[in-house]
């Protein structure tokens, strides 16, 4: 079996395409949607997620704006930063760019944004939306790999899911969304007895776990779905996923690419959540 592959890049066109008449009828209401992402120090990689975050914004006719601040920043100036967007009414969602330096207390950062305005659904109040089944903002990347999942066809309903990896950015949301669209979900992590075990019975495997291709074609069952969240950088300057997709390709019934999967619609997702949050401060 050859897997069919699910190109997130034509997903994520498709759907940018589709937030153009949603923002032209915002704007011309007078609530455009705005982003202001917040990045924290020079890391190579999280440079390029913000700008290309700017750039989807300005293509889809969003208002963004980038803040840059210098690694060694007290956090306290971050933080009054994140008090004064709360309040300015052209804002409509504010993004910290993770991860922070290690001065920062994280999870106070992500507090300070108004759950209105977390349009990476990291706040507590959205997480808690979100385990309860009624979600207000979903994280960017497991949202997007929900409408992945919905583009090719793949009914939740009662499979055995398998999520490797239980960050709070992509695991543990991962594994509230399949849990909420009827899946039955296991979240393993680096303390899993026996991976093989879990992975080997799956219907759908998540691989979110940040090690180069560590899901090879002999731990998934034959038909498998299987989604790679992975993105690293081997030392040729090459990115590959978690999963190692050309054994994976021959025994899953459908597989997701690194580069050109799951990435570019976290960025989609993030200008869909933007969008909702100005629909929501417009029809207040
Ligand atoms: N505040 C947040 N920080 C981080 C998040 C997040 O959702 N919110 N996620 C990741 C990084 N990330 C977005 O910020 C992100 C990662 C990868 C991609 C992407 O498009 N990847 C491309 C390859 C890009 C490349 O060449 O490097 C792909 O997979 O095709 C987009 C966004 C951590 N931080």
């Amino acid at each position: 079996m050859t897997a069919q592959i699910l190109d997130g890049n034509a997903l994520a066109q498709e759907l940018r395409e589709s937030f153009q008449s949603r923002v032209a009828v915002l704007t011309a209401k007078g609530h455009r949607p705005g982003l202001v992402v917040i990045l924290v120090g020079e890391d190579p990689a999280s440079q390029v997620y913000v700008r290309n975050k700017v750039n989807a914004c300005e293509k889809v006719g969003l208002y963004s704006e980038k803040i840059t601040y210098d690694k060694d920043v007290n956090p306290q100036v971050v933080l009054d930063k994140i008090a004064e967007l709360n309040a300015d009414p052209k804002v409509h969602g504010i993004l910290v760019q993770l991860p922070l330096p290690k001065h920062f207390d994280e999870e106070a950062v992500l507090e300070a944004i108004s759950a209105e305005k977390d349009v990476d659904g990291f706040h507590a109040e959205n997480v808690g939306a979100l385990a309860q089944g009624n979600p207000r903002f979903i994280p960017c990347t497991p949202y997007g790999v929900m409408k992945m999942f919905e583009k090719g066809g793949v009914d939740l309903t009662g499979k055995e899911a398998v999520v490797v990896g239980r960050s709070n950015i992509v695991g543990k949301p991962m594994g509230l969304l399949l849990t909420n669209a009827g899946a039955t979900v296991t979240i393993c992590h680096s303390k899993t007895k026996d991976l093989l075990f879990h992975t080997s019975r799956a219907d759908i495997v998540v691989a979110a776990v940040g090690r180069p291709r560590m899901i090879t074609g002999d731990m998934i069952k034959p038909g498998a779905v299987v989604i790679d969240v992975g993105i690293n950088r081997l030392p040729d300057g090459k990115l590959c996923g978690d999963v190692d997709f050309d054994s994976c390709k021959e025994v899953a019934s459908l597989i997701t690419p690194v580069p050109g999967g799951v990435g570019p619609m976290t960025i989609t997702m993030l200008l869909a959540n933007t969008i909702e949050a100005a629909e929501r401060k417009a029809a207040q």
